[in-house]
């Protein structure tokens, strides 16, 4: 149940209850199989041919495109300039590095001018451009923080629990490094304190929809995991 009812109570038998410990605890299974995917696991041990992840990077980057925007929108509708700058910071560093890294595994790999500019979205991906366009469009500041809380927070567990082999290539390495680095950490940890914050304020049914909207991103992440990684 996502009402703040059932969440008071669950924090009421902890000591130190954050909310988004709860959150990730009611989208489980989803939670745990999006983190242990198999995908990352070969991914790290080197077990993925480029082809598979040129392709898992071509879905991914029809994820980063509605995912940017959706920063866009939490920019414009944060409270304060200080959570503008953490979450322009993170805009910068997305449409720089990792842009970059999206680029470059596209010409190192091989992927067809006409796959970059019209690609075939699987339906997970297309169904995960959806949420995000929505959460943008329609949803709450609070809400846009739960899809970032989910996106980020399950990238860096992954990125922090695979270990990867020596002589990896170096795109995927760098992959692995973009979800795995301090300022990265820290990004994380300040969403999720933000969302802590802001879900305090919200009345019962914007909680609610915070609440859905977490799950259903949870959700949303395993499917796309799961077509992406058909090897
Ligand atoms: C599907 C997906 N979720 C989260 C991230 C991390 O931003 C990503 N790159 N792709």
């Amino acid at each position: 149940m996502t009402t703040r009812s059932t969440w008071n109570a669950w924090a009421a038998g902890r000591e130190a209850a954050r909310l988004t410990d709860w959150l990730r605890e009611i989208s489980e299974p989803d939670w745990t199989a999006t983190v242990a995917h198999p995908l990352f696991d070969a991914l790290a041990e080197g077990r993925l041919s480029g082809e598979a992840f040129a392709a898992y990077m071509v879905q991914d980057y029809g994820f980063v495109d509605p995912f940017t925007a959706l920063i866009g929108h939490a920019i414009g509708h944060a409270p304060t300039m200080a959570d503008r700058v953490v979450l322009g910071q993170f805009m910068g560093m997305l449409t720089s590095d990792e842009n970059s890294t999206f680029q470059r595994t596209f010409d190192a790999f091989g992927v067809p001018e006409q796959v970059r500019l019209a690609p075939d979205y699987l339906a997970p991906t297309r169904d995960f451009r959806g949420l995000l366009h929505d959460t943008g469009m329609h949803g709450s500041y609070a809400e846009m923080l739960a899809v970032l809380v989910v996106t980020e927070w399950l990238y860096l567990e992954w990125a922090l629990r695979v270990t990867r082999v020596e002589g990896l290539h170096p795109l995927m390495g760098e992959w692995i490094d973009l979800h795995d680095n301090p300022a990265f950490r820290d990004f994380v940890a300040w969403l999720r304190r933000r969302l802590d914050e802001e879900a305090a304020r919200l009345d019962e049914a914007g909680f609610a929809r915070m609440a859905e909207r977490f799950r259903e991103t949870v959700a949303r992440e395993r499917a796309f995991h799961d077509a992406v990684h058909t090897e």
